[in-house]
């Protein structure tokens, strides 16, 4: 266990939880969360995405891994924010709801079964053979949890294609562009933002 600092926020690492790195930044740094928004956050992890969304938004934050949901729960207390942290996959703990602004930070990355290692840390990464194995659900199901001017923000990899998310989001009727970017040696990082 250590403790990150992003500006006041102080966010403490969990077993079994992915811990804080460039792609979580790029989505905190560049969140489109207006005052009063309601946000839900995909995928929270430690949770620190959700505590800079509740700076201005009122927050749900869901996690498909237990200890993540238990890690968002004491960032929240040791922040002194009010978050609501729930337990499942994807859109099936906020069924019938609908938010402002939605985010997730994907489980981006292409990989075989050779590359998991079989423990809940895979869920972070872990893509499937394309790497849009968890994207691809994500972009299917959100349109029925947004309201009508709501917005998408998501992280990927280039490995995963971005353009096919971008074509996705367009087909669907949104107004979709990469907002920001971080390009590593054997990849682009890319933050998509979406309008409906
Ligand atoms: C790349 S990590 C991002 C964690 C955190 N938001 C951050 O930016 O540091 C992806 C997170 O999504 C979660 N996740 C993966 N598949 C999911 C699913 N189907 N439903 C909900 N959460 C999922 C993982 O457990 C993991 O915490």
């Amino acid at each position: 266990m250590k403790m990150i600092r992003y500006g006041e926020i102080k966010i403490k690492t969990c077993e079994n939880v992915y811990e804080p790195a460039e792609d979580t930044f790029l989505l905190a740094d560049n969140l489109d969360v207006r005052e009063g928004d309601r946000v839900l956050e995909i995928g929270t992890g430690t949770g620190l995405v959700a505590i800079r969304a509740s700076e201005k938004g009122d927050v749900t934050a869901t996690d498909v891994n237990p200890a993540a949901v238990k890690c968002t729960q004491e960032n929240a207390i040791i922040n002194g924010v009010e978050l609501r942290v729930l337990q499942g996959d994807l859109f099936d703990p906020v069924e019938g709801e609908k938010f402002d602004v939605i985010l997730f930070n994907t489980p981006y990355l292409p990989a075989t079964g050779d590359d998991a290692t079989g423990d809940v840390l895979d869920l972070a990464w872990n893509g499937g053979p394309d790497g849009r194995m968890v994207i691809d659900r994500f972009l299917d199901e959100v349109p029925a949890h947004l309201k009508p001017g709501g917005r998408v923000q998501l992280v990927q990899s280039s490995l995963s294609d971005t353009e096919k998310t971008l074509q996705k989001l367009a087909d669907m009727g949104f107004d979709a562009s990469v907002t920001a970017s971080e390009r590593y040696f054997f990849e682009e990082i890319v933050l998509i933002t979406a309008m409906i």
